[in-house]
């Protein structure tokens, strides 16, 4: 079972509490400087710390507890304790320090003392505004940007910010937007910051050369910055970065790379790059120097990652910037790989954000339907999707009229894109754009099934249909595995053995062992052949879960369908 992001934190905090001379590669740690994390840099050592760190409450992780009390700026310290860690070098503030400065307080810069940090301003190091000032911008027109609609979906959207002050952004942050000559936000920022800032995912489509980098590099630095106590674990060549930044090409990763930079000078937020057709040895040296966010295009991070060299077990931020030109350019496999099958906290775990100039509708309105068989059951998947972190809504019978037209609105909207539904109140619905369903409750007529499955891959657009099978399922065994066969899909051999077992029994499914589905010939109607689903998990022991998987349908042209 996977650890949760929590308790690995909890976890790397007591193992790591050893001082710096005793880790697992003393001989490698000396002969290059060790990895400080922002919190503990340029800090002057204190004797006022103790001999070892606690450990982190998982409590102290998790997004929600960030807010700070209300009434005062999230950065004005409060009375968290102190997490620095000793064994980082030069040690860690006291805590009378914490709880005076939040990070106000930081002067900036890398650890003083091992790293000078390049200034990528150039020469001119820092005379800087004390206040965001009428200066010549970089050339965006602002006249032009006033105009631009912005439209936002989803639920309680934070409000936009007009001006950088109304965000409360670190001071060494905002002396770098200064020095970068940013007087005041774009249209995109002044949306998308303030929700990264409250901690929600996003989707943002905005054109090309509107300041996205900005919009999704300041609230990661601010959020690192924010997060002085994480602690983070400590492989000898392993790095664990807390943001990840994909994107598509080696030209786009150092140029958000380069902006990065600009942007985190002296926070205390260290941004490396990585990318494919480049000598791997350099990136390796740069990432050893330590790295809280990494740059990177797919195919090297998964490089990376498999010589684990880099873990994403502490990621907080993922940003994909240009994500629909990264299946384009046919990335899906490494971004699904990065995202589900290596060590990246799950959503609610991290925040993730895609960022593009043009998003496809398909992946803006992928709208999932969940077929639940009770009405109190409904109630309660939704409500544990909406507290993990994905919008959900619900139709059932105990709901009014007007509660389930919200519903059925929010979600066709895409605010709610999941809908969790019993199989009364869904039936006959016509939605557009249903990606997927999932039978969370398989139906106990073949016929249900076949309805359900009908709400995705409609007018010729391919579906995905995910089932949770269990034994107490075995009387539809037989007919799903009739069913699967006729669409020409594999039959996992377990739902086979099932389907055996349940004819045996005899099996209640009325339409067990008829061979052809009685009543209506729904293949005929061309629906068979649109749909496409896969019964993952199981075991013939019983009980397992369905895991999703495989896309396809479509079905012939001219062939109508059942239900449209
Ligand atoms: N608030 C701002 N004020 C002035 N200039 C800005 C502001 N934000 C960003 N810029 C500048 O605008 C230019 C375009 O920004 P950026 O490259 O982030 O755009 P983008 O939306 O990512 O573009 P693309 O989609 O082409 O990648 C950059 O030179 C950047 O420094």
């Amino acid at each position: 079972m996977r650890t949760s992001w929590a308790d690995s934190v909890a976890n790397s905090a007591s193992e790591n509490a050893a001082p710096a001379s005793s880790g697992n590669n003393g001989s490698l740690r000396s002969s290059r400087p060790a990895y400080v994390p922002p919190h503990l840099r340029n800090r002057t050592p204190s004797a006022d710390l103790p001999a070892s760190s606690p450990a982190v409450p998982s409590q102290a992780n998790d997004r929600v507890g960030y807010a700070g009390p209300a009434g005062g700026s999230r950065w004005a310290g409060g009375s968290r304790p102190d997490y620095g860690r000793p064994g980082y070098g030069s040690g860690g503030r006291p805590a009378a320090a914490a709880a005076a400065g939040g990070w106000n307080n930081r002067s900036g810069g890398w650890e003083r003392g091992r790293e000078r940090e390049v200034n990528p301003f150039g020469n001119d190091d820092g005379e800087v505004d004390s206040t965001f000032g009428e200066q010549e911008n970089t050339g965006i027109n602002f006249d032009a940007y006033e105009d631009i609609p912005v439209e936002t979906s989803g639920e309680n959207v934070p409000p936009s910010v007009n001006t950088f002050a109304e965000i409360d952004l670190a001071e060494a942050l905002n002396q770098n937007i200064r020095r970068c000559k940013y007087v005041k936000p774009t249209p995109v920022q002044r949306n998308a910051i303030p929700i990264i800032l409250a901690g929600r995912d996003l989707m943002a489509c905005a054109q090309t050369g509107s300041g996205k980098t900005a919009a999704f590099c300041f609230p990661i630095i601010s959020g690192i910055m924010r997060e002085q106590y994480v602690q983070r674990p400590r492989g000898p060549r392993t790095v664990y970065p807390l943001a990840l930044i994909l994107s598509p090409t080696r030209e786009l990763s150092c140029q958000i790379h380069d902006e990065a930079r600009k942007f985190a000078y002296q926070t205390g937020v260290k941004v490396v790059v990585a990318y494919g057709g480049a000598p791997i040895n350099q990136q390796l040296r740069e990432l050893e120097r330590g790295v809280d966010i990494l740059v990177a295009t797919p195919g090297r991070l998964v490089d990376l990652l498999e010589r684990a060299r880099v873990s994403l077990q502490m990621i907080r931020y993922l940003a994909l910037d240009e994500a629909d030109r990264m299946l384009d350019m046919g990335f899906e496999p490494q971004i699904r790989k990065i995202v589900e099958q290596m060590d990246m906290p799950p959503p609610g775990r991290r925040q993730t954000m895609l960022f593009s100039a043009t998003f496809p509708k398909e992946i803006q309105q992928s709208l999932t339907l969940v077929f639940v068989e009770t009405k109190k059951g409904a109630d309660s998947l939704e409500n544990w999707l909406c507290v993990n972190g994905f919008p959900a809504t619900t139709i059932h019978g105990d709901r009014t009229q007007q509660e389930r037209e919200m519903a059925l609105r929010s979600f066709k909207s895409g605010k709610t894109p999941i809908l969790v539904a019993t199989d009364v109140a869904a039936r006959g619905l016509d939605i557009p754009h249903v990606a997927h369903v999932v039978n969370f409750d398989l139906p106990n007529d073949i016929d249900d099934y076949v309805h359900r499955i009908g709400r995705t891959g409609r007018a010729g657009k391919s579906g995905l249909a995910t089932a949770f099978f269990n034994e107490n399922n075995m009387s539809m065994a037989r007919s799903l595995a009739d069913l699967m066969q006729e669409a020409n899909q594999e039959v996992p051999a377990w739902l086979t053995r099932y389907a055996s077992r349940a004819s045996y029994s005899g099996g209640k499914n009325r339409r067990t062992g008829g061979g052809r589905f009685g009543g209506r010939d729904f293949r005929r109607e061309g629906s068979f052949t649109r749909v496409t689903d896969y019964y993952g998990g199981g075991n013939s022991s019983g009980g397992g879960y369905g895991v999703p998987a495989s896309y396809g349908g479509g079905y012939g042209p001219g062939v109508a369908s059942a239900w449209d």
